[in-house]
């Protein structure tokens, strides 16, 4: 009998030949083997789809393979992770963790139809994380196996999450492995012009054949459809003659079909027949990958702890997320600094002052960290080099960085007169110790919270 280590290994080196590259890491590689007893394998999958996945297609292939090599016949469980594991009061089960997660990478862009797909947006430069995993996995899956599975596949979530960089690497898979299939993305606003322009040039016909011959048609920010009652009309024909014809359609929004207002019973219905799967805003550590990414692609040298800065700075936008490092770019280009959390700082400084107070000053800073740390405004601004005053000097000049747009000098003046590169060095070192240091960030947060009432 193997054991979980072995069989696992077995199981991955056949898939990896039967599968392929992107489909093997999405579906082995994000997954952990648990346990195996007897007669049962437990597999923790990170997401509900990956669940369905398992059970409809993977589960009885590694059942026969098993069967095929040891003749052995075994049930295959996979399990969430806040699931209980099935075995685990079964003393024969050996547990294990093979394979960590890891993002797919491998996938090779096809090149360009008249169809109008970002180069850039391909699955393989799609950072993976929690918020988005499910909707990353469902894309692959109807990339894979077009109108099978998931017909129509609905994307949802708020601005600039990446519905429409899954849209088109699901349209640049489809063609890697199919290059004579025809895929049309289209938003729905240019949807709703081809369709006017159709009739106004009285070629409906041309604009039917056009929009029904496809083999996956990708419709983004379907949310545009309110209100624009002969498009819907013209959209339900064209969404029954694919369907029926099992050609895949793939639409996005910023919400949910039933909560788009205006879009017709009929549509929503419709829309609901496939998956509908949401894209959440990504955590700290996926936007850092994000980041580490783009600054790869783009030959920039930037050390980890500035790229935790810019991630910290912004959390719910990927598209302003890539802004704020081509402006930290741009700015460390525009003064012949090489980039660094101080340099970052002064480059984002004014896109975070918008929306917050005005009345964030040095000194109501310095009144707030020093009465929160149980020391003395005079403390802060003098010269004593015991920790329990040096930390909270730091936190204060790193605040007045954060909150104000004082300059380095200012700050430093306003500290009993020290010199800017005292200011420098304690943002950095602040800045630094945030990332590991938990009992810091919440201090800061604290501040923050205080400061901005
Ligand atoms: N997981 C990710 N990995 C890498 N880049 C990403 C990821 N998610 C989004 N991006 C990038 O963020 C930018 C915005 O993404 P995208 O345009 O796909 O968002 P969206 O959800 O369609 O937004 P909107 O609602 O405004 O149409 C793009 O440049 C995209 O490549």
């Amino acid at each position: 009998m193997p054991d979980l280590e072995t069989l696992w290994q077995y199981i991955c080196d056949e898939f990896k030949n039967k599968l392929s590259t992107i489909s093997y890491n999405t579906w082995l590689k994000a997954v952990k083997p648990i346990a195996f007893s007897s007669q049962t394998l437990v597999i923790e999958v990170p997401t509900a789809l990956h669940k369905d996945y398992w059970k409809a297609n993977l589960s009885k292939q590694v059942v026969s393979l098993i069967a095929d090599s040891i003749g052995q016949k075994i049930t295959v469980i996979a399990k969430l992770p806040d699931e209980p594991d099935p075995l685990l009061n079964n003393s024969n089960s050996s547990k294990n963790n093979v394979h960590p997660r890891t993002k797919v990478s491998d996938s090779r862009p096809t090149f360009m139809r008249e169809t109008k797909l970002n180069e850039r947006y391909t699955f393989d430069t799609f950072v993976i994380g929690k918020g988005n995993q499910m909707a990353h996995a469902a894309a692959l899956v109807v990339a894979e196996e077009p109108g099978a599975l998931y017909n129509p596949l609905f994307f949802f979530g708020g601005v600039g999450l990446g519905k429409t960089h899954l849209m088109h690497a699901i349209g640049h898979q489809m063609l890697a492995n199919k290059p004579q299939a025809k895929v049309k993305y289209v938003t729905s606003e240019a949807f709703a012009n081809d369709f006017i322009n159709s009739i106004q040039t009285k070629r409906q016909e041309e604009f039917r054949k056009e929009y029904r011959s496809v083999d996956l048609l990708l419709v983004d920010d379907i949310q545009f459809f309110a209100d624009k009652e002969g498009t819907q009309e013209e959209f339900f024909h064209t969404f029954n003659a694919l369907y029926d014809d099992k050609k895949q359609i793939v639409l996005s929004s910023d919400r949910l079909p039933n909560e788009i207002p205006k879009l017709q019973k009929r549509l929503v219905s419709r829309f609901k027949w496939g998956l509908s799967v949401d894209i959440t805003p990504p955590d700290l550590e996926t936007r850092i990958a994000i980041l580490r990414n783009k600054a790869d692609a783009d030959d920039l040298n930037i050390p980890d702890d500035t790229l935790s800065y810019i991630a910290g700075q912004i959390d719910s936008n990927i598209r302003e997320l890539e802004g704020a490092l081509v402006r930290v770019q741009a700015y460390s280009s525009m003064i012949h600094l090489p980039i660094s959390t101080s340099i970052a700082a002064d480059a984002l400084k004014n896109l975070k002052l918008n929306g917050k107070s005005n009345e964030i000053t040095i000194s109501v800073i310095q009144d707030k960290v020093a009465k929160y740390y149980h020391i003395s405004v005079g403390d802060l601004k003098g010269k004593k080099r015991v920790k329990n005053i040096v930390i909270p000097r730091q936190v204060a000049m790193y605040l007045a960085r954060e909150l104000t747009d004082a300059s380095l000098p200012k700050i430093g003046h306003e500290f009993g007169g020290k010199d800017h590169t005292t200011v420098i060095h304690a943002h950095e070192k602040i800045s630094g110790a945030l990332n590991s240091n938990s009992e810091l960030q919440r201090e800061i947060n604290d501040l923050k919270s205080k400061l901005k009432k």
